[in-house]
């Protein structure tokens, strides 16, 4: 078999046109547009890459970017102020704060203190436990993206064998719950997992999300099986990889994501749907 290509760009684009109708209905009927605050701390090339990226949707969208771009020296009670000045802001919608923080910045206090209404990334904990428990919230990009590439597909969900390679709060986990969320079987394998090539053998599903280029080798996919690679892997030649051998995984995938153009642009077509969603829920 050779794969066809789930092709992320494509569907993103749609997503994307999609959310534009709908900001412009709002705007047409004089509500103002939603407001996405973006809070970027330290001069990390890739986080600067990603932030315009998001900025560039938003513009595209009609939805209104504010951009915090903040020193690394930030004191972390600098940035919990901020937080919750953006949190009390009554025309700011959805706040993102980038990923990786500089070291002396404790991570979860800063995602746990945005306000679950506005945690457009959905790594809120009161978010992640709502979908550990089936009831509406505002969900993680990356998974949910995954999961809208799933649907295009036309393959059911229900039923299947879903192995997730990698166990992160923002990417392994929150996939295996939107997985099981669609009724599939779900193995979760992280770094001690023991014999991985048997666990994703067995996948008719697999989703890899570890950061390790090309990890996953394409003679362990099970023929027919769906691959989605998370992975985004800068080599030294400049080269951008997934976690999965792509070319030997197309051999035997019924269906594989491409790395660029596949989840990545997918995380940010859900980010700005996210960001509607959290806009249209703060109107009532
Ligand atoms: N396309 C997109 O939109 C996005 C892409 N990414 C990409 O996804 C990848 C993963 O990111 P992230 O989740 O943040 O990474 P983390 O480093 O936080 O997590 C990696 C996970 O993979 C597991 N792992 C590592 N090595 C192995 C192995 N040999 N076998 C099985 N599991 C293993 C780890 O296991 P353990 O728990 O035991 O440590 C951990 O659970 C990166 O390439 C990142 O760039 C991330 C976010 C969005
Ligand atoms: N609070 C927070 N939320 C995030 O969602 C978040 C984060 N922090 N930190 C970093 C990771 C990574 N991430 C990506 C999003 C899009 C692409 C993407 O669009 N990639 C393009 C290629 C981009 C390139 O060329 O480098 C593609 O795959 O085609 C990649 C990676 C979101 N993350
Ligand atoms: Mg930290």
């Amino acid at each position: 078999m050779t794969a066809q290509i789930l092709d992320g760009k494509a569907i993103s684009a749609d997503i994307r046109a999609d959310l534009t109708q709908q900001v412009a209905s709002l705007t047409a009927q004089g509500q103002r547009a939603p407001c996405l605050a973006v809070v970027l701390v330290g001069d990390d090339p890739a986080s600067h890459v990603y932030v315009r990226n998001k900025e560039r949707a938003c513009e595209q969208i009609g939805i209104r970017s504010l951009p915090h771009r903040l020193d690394s020296a930030t004191a972390e009670t600098d940035l919990i102020e901020l937080i919750d000045t953006l949190n009390e802001a009554e025309d700011v919608d959805g706040i993102l704060v980038q990923l990786p923080l500089p070291a002396h910045i404790d991570a979860d206090r800063i995602l746990g203190r945005i306000s679950p209404a506005k945690d457009v990334d959905g790594f809120h904990p009161s978010n992640i436990g709502r979908l550990l428990q089936r009831r509406p919230g505002l969900r993680p990009c990356t998974p949910y993206g995954v999961i809208k590439m799933l649907e295009r597909t036309n393959t059911a969900v229900a039923g299947k064998r879903a192995v997730v390679v990698g166990a992160s709060n923002i990417v392994g986990r929150p996939m295996a719950m939107e997985l099981l969320l669609a009724n599939a079987t779900v193995t979760i394998c992280n770094s001690k997992t023991r014999d991985l090539a048997e666990e994703v053998g067995r996948a008719e599903i697999v989703v890899a999300g570890i950061g390790k280029p090309e990890f996953v080798r394409g003679d362990w996919i099970a023929e027919g099986a769906v691959v989605i690679d998370v992975g985004i892997n800068r080599l030294d030649d400049g080269r951008l990889v997934g976690d999965v051998e792509f070319e030997a995984a197309a051999q035997r995938a019924s269906w594989i994501t491409p790395v660029p153009g596949g989840v990545g642009p997918m995380t940010i077509a859900m980010l700005m749907h996210n960001t509607v969603e959290a806009y249209r829920a703060r109107q009532v």
